[in-house]
């Protein structure tokens, strides 16, 4: 598990992370996502002790990083890719990390084959794409085998088809109990990745919930229900803080989400007939609550009124 409360790291006069706190748990992936400058940054270097916090805490497995012994063992990371020695193979560069983490060298053959790499891990670092990179950076975050993962912006540089196996990778990891944190400043990366966010912006904190709780708080968001017990569904949605109105097809619910919803149905024993999300859009959430917290605002965007 990844516990992070009050967390605060500040640089000179400006505060990258302001009183952070939010919880990874394993067995799923979270997605930890913000507008550029957001901190998102701050916070993983934070996790893995390569920053200390002004105040607060970033925990792993209940320590911070630098107590566990184990290091690579435990955590696995990928930071910014390119981040290696140009001149090695592949192959040289997972043995070298292997080797000081105690791993046994057998663990570089699976982890280059797991991502890919098999192939090239021969060949020199300074010759790679930038994908193949990124599944380098994999590889050497897999190499300990450990049960939580980071992973910033793990996406970027990948084409189509190596986003796809990133997002099955995760989703396996995961199955396996394994608590993945992945971060993005793309919603649209998230949106199929991801089974949990933490939202973030200028250092805050603004949503930790479900995937489909955060869909529901974006602009133009219903639920579109038809039951035979209207009335009875209407008393239990809106004494659930929800707005509703009856529309030709059945009622039309604000400020729920349809998981809420059926949840209500099921306690209460309401026959549902159908339960449709409607205008449901990830992006416009994100792009909602987090425009007062976007660093560079276009002209253009900010017409359209979200930064
Ligand atoms: N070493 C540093 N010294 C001064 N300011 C810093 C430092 N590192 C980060 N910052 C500032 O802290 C804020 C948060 O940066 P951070 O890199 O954590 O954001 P991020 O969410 O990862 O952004 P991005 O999506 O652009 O990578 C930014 O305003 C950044 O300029």
């Amino acid at each position: 598990m990844i516990e992070v409360n009050e967390l605060t790291k500040r640089y000179g006069r400006a505060t990258a992370v302001d009183g952070l706190g939010f919880t990874a748990r394993p067995g799923r992936v979270t997605g930890f996502l913000g507008p550029n400058g957001a901190g998102k940054s701050t916070t993983l270097r934070m996790l893995l002790g390569l920053d200390e916090p002004t105040s607060g805490t970033a925990l792993v497995g209940g320590r911070r990083f630098r107590d566990h012994a184990r290091g690579l063992r435990h955590v696995g990371a990928l930071l910014e890719a390119g981040d290696v020695h140009g001149g090695r193979n592949g192959r040289d560069h997972l043995r070298v990390l292997a080797r000081s983490n105690r791993i046994p060298a057998a663990r570089v053959d699976a982890v280059l084959e797991e991502v890919g790499l098999a192939a090239a891990a021969r060949r020199r670092i300074g010759g790679y794409s930038l994908g193949m990179r990124q599944r380098l950076g994999i590889a050497a975050a897999l190499l300990g085998d450990p049960p939580v993962l980071l992973f910033d912006e793990p996406l970027n540089g990948l084409d189509p088809e190596g986003v796809l196996w990133v997002r099955g990778l995760f989703r396996r990891l995961a199955a396996e109990g394994r608590t993945v944190f992945v971060s993005s400043h793309l919603m649209s990366e998230m949106e199929n990745t991801a089974d949990h966010l933490v939202v973030i912006g200028r250092g805050r904190l603004i949503a930790d919930q479900p995937l489909a709780d955060f869909a529901a708080r974006g602009p133009g968001f219903r639920v579109l229900v038809r039951t035979p017990e209207p009335e009875r569904l209407t008393g239990l949605l809106t004494a659930a803080g929800a707005t509703v109105r009856s529309v030709p097809e059945g009622l039309e619910a604000v400020g729920i989400s349809a998981d809420r919803i059926g949840e209500l149905a099921f306690e209460h024993r309401v026959l549902l007939r159908e339960l449709a999300p409607r205008g449901a859009s990830l992006e416009d959430a994100f792009m909602e609550l987090t425009a007062d917290s976007v660093e560079y605002t276009t002209a253009n965007s900010s017409q359209g009124g979200h930064a």
